[in-house]
C-alpha cells in the first residue's frame, strides 16, 4: 500500500537559526497528518540538528544528495553510511539542479539509488523533462529512459522502497505549475513504466510525487490525481506556515 509523502527540499537555504525555528514551528503545527510521511531536507551541516528536533515526531529527515561509496578520497562528498549514522532516513537523488550543476548522470543516479537501498535509506529519485523536450514531443521517451536507467539492476523486492518524484524542469521555482492533468499524465507514464519493468502490483505500491511550484493553492488538486501520491516542495516548504498549509491541503483535505 503506497503512502502519501510530502517532502520539503530546502535546497541551499536557511541558516542554523532559521533551520531550528522552522522545524520547531513545523513540529508544533503538525497535527492530523499521521497517515502521511512528512519529510524535510535541510543542508548537510544542520542534518544532525534536524534529526534531534524531529525525534519522536512524524517528521523524517532527508539529505539532498550523497555519494554512493562508504568512504574514500572524494573531497566534499558525504556517504550513505554517514547519513545513516546520524539518523537520516531519506535522501533526494538526481534532482535536476544536481544533474545541471554537478554533473549528475543517469549512471551516478543509478549507483546512488542502489547504495541508498543497500544502506536502508529511502531514495527520493527525481526525474523530469525540460520545456524543449516537452515541446519537441520527446517527454515520454525521456522520462521512461530516466526511470529505466535509474532503476537498472534494482531488484523487484526493492522497488517499492523507492519514492519517485516527477519534477518538470520548466515548473521548478518558476511559479509555473504543471496542470493537474499534465502532472497526472506523466505520473501515470511512470507507473506504467514501473509495471513494465517489474509488475503491476509493485507499480501500484510505489509512491510517486509531483514537484514544481507546489503551493497551498494547488496542493489539493494535484494530490487528488490517482497517480500522484504527494509532493516534493521547494520554495513553499521554507516557511513552516506555507508547508503546513500544503500538508493540510494534500493530506487532511
Ligand atoms: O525539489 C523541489 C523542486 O525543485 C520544486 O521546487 P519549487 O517548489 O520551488 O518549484
Amino acid at each position: 500500500m503506497r503512502k502519501t509523502i510530502i517532502a520539503g527540499n530546502w535546497k541551499m537555504n536557511h541558516t542554523g537559526k532559521e533551520t531550528r525555528e522552522t522545524i520547531t514551528a513545523l513540529v508544533q503545527g503538525l497535527t492530523g497528518a499521521e497517515q502521511a510521511d512528512i519529510v524535510i531536507a535541510p543542508v548537510f551541516p544542520y542534518l544532525p540538528m534536524a534529526v534531534e528536533l524531529t525525534k519522536g515526531t512524524a517528521v523524517h529527515v532527508a539529505a539532498q544528495n550523497m555519494h554512493w561509496l562508504d568512504n574514500g578520497a572524494y573531497t566534499g562528498e558525504v556517504s550513505p553510511a554517514m547519513l545513516k549514522d546520524i539518523g537520516v532516513s531519506h535522501v533526494i537523488i538526481g534532482h535536476s539542479e544536481r544533474r545541471e550543476y554537478n554533473n549528475e548522470t543517469d549512471e551516478t543516479v543509478n549507483l546512488k539509488v542502489k547504495s541508498a537501498l543497500a544502506h536502508g535509506l529511502t531514495p527520493i529519485l527525481c526525474c523530469g523533462e525540460t520545456l524543449a523536450q516537452r515541446e519537441g514531443g520527446i517527454m515520454q521517451s525521456w522520462i521512461e529512459g530516466q526511470i529505466e536507467n535509474a532503476l537498472k539492476d534494482i531488484a523487484a523486492a526493492d522497488i517499492t522502497k523507492v519514492v519517485i518524484a516527477y519534477e518538470p524542469i520548466w515548473a521548478i521555482g518558476t511559479g509555473k505549475t504543471a496542470t493537474a492533468a499534465q502532472a497526472e499524465e506523466v505520473c501515470d507514464i511512470i507507473r506504467k513504466k514501473l509495471a513494465a519493468l517489474y509488475d503491476d502490483t509493485a507499480a501500484q505500491d510505489v509512491s510517486i510525487l509531483y514537484g514544481g511550484s507546489v503551493k497551498g493553492k494547488n496542493a489539493a488538486e494535484l494530490t487528488a490525481c490517482p497517480d500522484i501520491d504527494g509532493g516534493l516542495v521547494g520554495g513553499a516548504s521554507l516557511k513552516a506556515g506555507d508547508f503546513l498549509e500544503i500538508i493540510h491541503k494534500a493530506v487532511i483535505k
